[in-house]
């Protein structure tokens, strides 16, 4: 089973995804930008202030596409629960935005095109919601995406996903303390799980 965590920057996922480390110590943990040199090539563009956002797109997708092969596919196919912090609905929320200011027409709907013939979706994804000026604070603008107004832009597209896909979402409040949108996590993970089973054991 594939489970994602997604937010905004600053919502809290890595802290998440960390603690549930102890609680499923037979599952991959795993992330995108991966550590890789196709990850390595993501945070040179994210560095770029005038990266060509098409180009910065295709950078990410490589990435994604050498994590589906070498990680996530055979993971799955082992059988594993696979965490992975932010996965396809993170180009599909950052990069729909960023191309926003393009002429391309419809970015939400070109950049899942694109995955739609190659990407495996999640089975569930956990959103941690939190507020554009929070996600900024908190995040500490390290990078060139961590600002409110393009925060914005990205929170919309993430409510556009949730919308279309609201079975496979769990929002989960990420303005509350950090214990508890961590214990929120794990309820729900646990939940996620008996689902699975019992589905699979119809
Ligand atoms: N619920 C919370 N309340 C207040 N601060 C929090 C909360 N969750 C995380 N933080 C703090 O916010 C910062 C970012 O947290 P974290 O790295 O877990 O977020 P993230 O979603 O993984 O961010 P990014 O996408 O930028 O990597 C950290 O300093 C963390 O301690
Ligand atoms: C996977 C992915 C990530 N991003 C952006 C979102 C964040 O600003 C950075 C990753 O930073 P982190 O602190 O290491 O999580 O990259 C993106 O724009 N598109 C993506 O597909």
């Amino acid at each position: 089973m594939l489970i994602t965590l997604e937010g905004l920057d600053g919502s809290g996922k890595t802290t998440a995804w960390e603690a549930l480390h102890d609680a499923y110590p037979d599952a991959v943990f795993t992330r995108e930008p991966t550590e890789s040199w196709y990850g390595d090539a993501v945070y040179r563009s994210m560095s770029d202030e005038d990266a060509d956002p098409l180009a910065e797109l295709f950078l990410f997708t490589a990435d994604h596409a050498d994590h589906l092969s070498r990680v996530i596919r055979p993971a799955l196919e082992a059988g594993k629960l696979v965490v992975s912090d932010r996965y396809s609905d993170s180009r599909f929320a950052y990069q729909a935005a960023t191309l926003s200011e393009t002429d391309l027409t419809r970015p939400l709907e070109y950049v899942q095109g694109i995955h739609a013939a190659f990407s495996r979706p999640p089975d569930a994804t956990i959103y941690l919601d939190v507020d554009p000026e929070t996600a900024a604070a908190r995040a500490g603008a390290t990078n060139k995406f961590e600002r409110a107004e393009y925060l914005a832009a990205v929170r919309d597209n993430y409510e556009e996903l949730i919308e279309a896909n609201p079975e496979r979402f769990v929002r989960i409040d990420a303005t509350e303390p950090p214990e508890d949108v961590v214990e929120m996590v794990e309820r729900s993970v646990e939940r996620l799980l008996r689902e699975r089973e019992r589905r699979d054991g119809a």
